[in-house]
């Protein structure tokens, strides 16, 4: 297979990801040791490493090999076909009729729901004032189940403050078991899944997320009916959830969505957006911790752009300053480091034959630091993505992935990190406890340090604060 696989350029690493103790760093040392691609056996399953934009390009901008790797079937029990784990057909029609539902106008209604959990986040942070470090992780993951509840179903869940909410604990279960699967290679076939104690918590947390977001969706469809039928006498909701715009689209659009087709879009979302938020906010404050002069410069352009106005989504386009410090943090430590593509018909990636039933890992944790593109790349640099400098070129950088299949919710989840970021900072001065040789990096789906993402916080004296 390997020879099959990569007869000229790639070379066969026996490797079990799980024990690899630095896996980020070892996986740099091999792509500089032997060449542009690679190939790794994790337990019986070859995968092949791109990290070259002259490899990702042809996959990323590909129109035919847009399947995910067969491993994302672990997520299906939860999330059925939706759109991250469809393909073919069906991916195409789900794409196309929920693009609407992430365009500006409507994540837009989104700001306040943001700003509030934001402001949740840093009075439960408060807590940690003066400690030499905590992990800031759990505290982001919360705020940011907190928004996408509210943005997906229209539910305050309050998971902040409620920290028992079985709701929540049962995504955070699914989400950590399904993570779990994908790395523990003798966990991935079924025979052997179904007899450890993650099958019996994967069931019972199953059950907690279907029932409840069937019964939001059985509410919210009753209430559109009553509304559509001229019967609703209270006043429409103003903010929209995505679950309003899908039922929208299932009555009125020429395509019908079931329960069932609902159900698997909402449960998308929860699942795609907040992981990938959190571990964004909580690298995004690692790496200003370790830069503490760009989160006064983050402030001053705060204080000038947006000063005592409100937040709104124009102002928050104005901060660029803050947008480059966003970037350079996706660009070292981005929040998904791994994007997997299944290949059903042979191609051609840098000279090397892929053959059909390949599985290629876009590792965009090396594509990001390529000295070509990022010169000193190691280097924390924000002002490499100013707008007097160059864009960088397609498909080097790309933390959303990119082409057809890329983050579908970008929009939406760059707001809610602004909001996030800003809030903390003006709160707080944030240090992060580890420097760069301290971490091991792992990959669970998202990008995770084995310590977690350790802070000191210290009260801040914003002369900006507003009255
Ligand atoms: C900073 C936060 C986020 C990051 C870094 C991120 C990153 C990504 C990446 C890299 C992909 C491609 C994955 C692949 O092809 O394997 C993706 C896909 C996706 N993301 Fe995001 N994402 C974020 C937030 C969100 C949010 C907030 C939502 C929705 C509310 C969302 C919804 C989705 C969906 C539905 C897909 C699948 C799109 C498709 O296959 O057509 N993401 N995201």
């Amino acid at each position: 297979m390997c020879e099959e696989a990569c007869t000229q350029r790639c070379s066969c690493i026996a490797a079990a990801l799980r024990y690899a103790k630095h896996f980020f760093r070892k996986l740099l040392s091999w792509s500089e040791k032997y060449g542009d691609i690679f190939l790794v056996w994790v337990g019986m399953r070859p995968f092949i490493w791109l990290y070259r934009v002259e490899s990702v390009q042809p996959i990323l901008s590909s129109t035919v090999h847009i399947d995910k790797s067969i491993e994302y079937r672990y997520l299906s029990d939860w999330l059925g076909t939706g759109l991250v784990t469809s393909d073919g057909e069906k991916w195409h029609a789900r794409r196309k009729l929920l693009t609407s539902s992430f365009h500006n106008g409507v994540i837009e209604k989104y700001l306040g729901s943001s700003i509030r959990e934001a402001n949740v986040l840093v009075s439960r942070l408060r807590a940690e004032i003066g400690k030499p470090e905590f992990d800031v992780v759990p505290y982001a993951k919360l705020a940011a189940l907190d928004v996408i509840c509210d943005t997906a179903m229209g539910y305050h869940m309050n998971a902040q403050t409620n920290c028992g909410n079985e709701y929540v604990l049962a995504v955070d279960k699914m989400t950590s078991i399904v993570q779990k699967r994908f790395i523990t290679f003798w966990a991935h076939p079924d025979i052997l899944f179904n007899r450890t104690s993650w099958a019996t918590e994967q069931q019972a947390a199953l059950e907690v997320i279907h029932n409840f977001t069937n019964k939001v969706i059985a509410e919210r469809k009753a209430e559109w009916k009553l509304k559509h039928d001229g019967n609703f006498n209270e006043t429409p909701r103003k903010r929209q959830a995505l679950l309003d715009h899908l039922l929208e689209v299932s009555q009125c659009g020429n395509t019908l969505l079931t329960d069932e087709d609902i159900r698997e879009e909402v449960n998308t979302f929860m699942f795609a957006g907040h992981d990938t938020v959190a571990t964004s906010v909580s690298w995004i404050l690692y790496a200003l911790g370790r830069h503490p002069k760009y989160q006064k410069k983050i402030l001053q352009e705060y204080r000038s752009v947006i000063g005592c106005n409100e937040i709104t989504m124009d102002g928050l386009k104005k901060l660029e300053f803050l947008d480059a410090c966003m970037k350079e943090s996706w660009r070292l430590y981005p929040a998904v480091p791994l994007i997997a593509r299944q290949i059903y018909s042979p191609i051609k990636i840098m000279k090397t034959e892929v053959p059909t039933g390949s599985t290629v890992l876009v590792n965009t944790y090396i594509l990001h630091r390529d000295p070509r593109h990022f010169p000193r790349p190691e280097v924390f640099y924000p002002e490499r993505f100013l707008s007097q400098n160059a864009k960088p070129q397609p498909f080097t950088f790309v933390p959303f992935s990119a082409g057809s299949r890329n983050c579908i919710g970008w929009k939406f989840a760059q707001m809610e990190v602004k909001v996030f970021i800003l809030s903390v900072l003006k709160a707080f001065e944030v240090r992060a406890v580890e420097d760069e040789e301290q971490l091991r990096l792992v990959s669970e789906l998202v990008l995770v340090n084995r310590n977690g993402v350790r802070l000191t916080i210290m009260p801040r004296n914003y002369d900006g604060m507003c009255q």
